[in-house]
């Protein structure tokens, strides 16, 4: 049988994108090399932060749109996905990445509310904001619940008729007008092929002939004990955070309130050090968790400062952190998602909406030329 397309890689981006092509009654198969669910990835855990405020408005008004489509997903599956919590963003006043974000949420009118520093510890309580750090609240940020979410996506692709072939790695690829898939156990030919392959994607395209800039990042997950428990908890109405600069690190430190397991909060590392997704454990470098205890021991004194659990995840960086939407250089019906840089979980209905657009041979709803391939063979370093 020809399928209309294949969709390799069932984590969220390749789930959304196959969710998508379904529901425009396409006939699609999404193959996944591992057996579902599973923990080896970039989509797996209880929770992502959804929020609105970014420094580009591109992402912004992507945005506006994901809402609703999460918001439609939690229809069609009947599940609650989305808790709103409020995101907490502190940074330097006068640095410029803070400000570049603070004028985006102005001019975009994302909701939020400014906390003078007189006002902060009223509203926010436990959390010491440094010295020179100004604080906003985005107001309708929150929480996704990722792991049921991905279900969530693929429970409605097989309502709608799609096919999902787990535990099938791809070994190689034959481009052309009909495209031969060969997996560990079978062959497949569609029409139009979507690779969303996560830490993956740089193996897979070599199958194609195409070279892409994509740096594998194991990041630690850290969960942290409150010891008052439920002092940083949901239920008490704490929100995700994102502190901007701090002085430990070079890069953000960010937040969500405890939840998934009572009283421990997830306080991360927004980097982490290079690994082959294969060999994801073997990265044993925790440099990231020392300045994150010296972090928490300054500014959340109600945490204790040493990890209570740390499990881990992968980033798939580009060299400028904005993602890999675009067709295949050489072959018009090859679509790539890939590059997410640790940043769009939150964005995947939107990825699936144009990725399956560009695979239907449609116009994509939004302009991608932040997203394109063509940005790397510009710039080559
Ligand atoms: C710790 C952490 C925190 C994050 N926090 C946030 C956040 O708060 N908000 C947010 O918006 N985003 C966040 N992200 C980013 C977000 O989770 C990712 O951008 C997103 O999950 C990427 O999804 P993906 O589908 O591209 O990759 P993946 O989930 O890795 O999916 C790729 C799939 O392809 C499969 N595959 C690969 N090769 C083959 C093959 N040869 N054959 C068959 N299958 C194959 C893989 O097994 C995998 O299942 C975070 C990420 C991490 C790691
Ligand atoms: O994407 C997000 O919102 C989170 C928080 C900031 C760093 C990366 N992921």
């Amino acid at each position: 049988m020809v399928y209309e397309c294949i969709v390799i890689g069932a984590g969220i981006q390749g789930s959304f994108t196959a969710y998508h092509l379904a529901k425009n009654n396409k006939n699609t198969l999404l193959l996944e090399q591992f057996v579902l669910p599973h923990s080896r990835g970039s989509s797996h855990g209880q929770t992502r932060i959804i929020r609105k405020a970014y420094e580009e408005d591109f992402y912004t008004h992507m945005m506006e749109e994901s809402y609703e489509l999460w918001a439609q997903l939690e229809k069609e599956a009947g599940l609650k996905l989305y808790r709103r919590t409020g995101l907490l963003l502190m940074g330097p006043e006068n640095g410029k990445d803070f400000q570049l974000i603070k004028n985006s949420v102005q001019r975009n009118k994302v909701p939020t509310v400014v906390l003078e520093r007189h006002e902060f510890s009223q509203h926010i309580p436990n959390v010491n904001l440094t010295s020179g750090d100004a604080a906003i609240v985005e107001t309708t940020a929150g929480v996704l619940y990722a792991d049921r979410a991905l279900r969530a996506a693929q429970m409605v692709f097989q309502s709608h008729g799609g096919v999902i072939k787990d535990g099938e790695k791809v070994i190689n690829i034959k481009p052309g007008d009909l495209i031969t898939v060969t997996t560990d156990s079978g062959t497949y030919q569609a029409k139009n092929l979507v690779i969303t392959a996560g830490p993956w994607a740089k193996t897979l395209l070599s199958h194609t002939g195409l070279q892409l800039p994509l740096q594998v990042l194991r990041i630690n997950v850290c969960y942290w004990k409150e010891k008052v428990p439920g002092s940083y908890s949901i239920s008490n109405r704490f929100p995700c955070f994102i502190q901007m600069q701090p002085k430990e690190a070079e890069h953000d430190i960010y937040g969500l309130p405890s939840n998934e397991y009572p009283g421990l909060m997830k306080v991360c590392y927004h980097m982490g050090s290079e690994t082959e997704p294969d060999e994801r454990d073997r990265q044993t470098d925790r440099r990231d968790v020392d300045a994150l205890s010296t972090y928490i021991s300054r500014c959340f004194p109600g945490l204790v400062p040493v990890p209570a659990v740390v499990e881990s995840c992968m980033y798939t960086v580009t060299p400028d952190n904005n993602f890999v939407l675009d067709r295949h250089p050489t072959y018009s019906n090859i679509v790539i998602g890939a590059g997410f840089s640790g940043h769009g979980f939150k964005f995947a209905p939107i990825v699936g909406k144009v990725l399956c657009e560009l695979s239907m041979g449609q116009n994509p709803s939004y302009d991608l030329s932040p997203f394109s391939i063509q940005r790397f063979q510009d710039n080559p370093k």
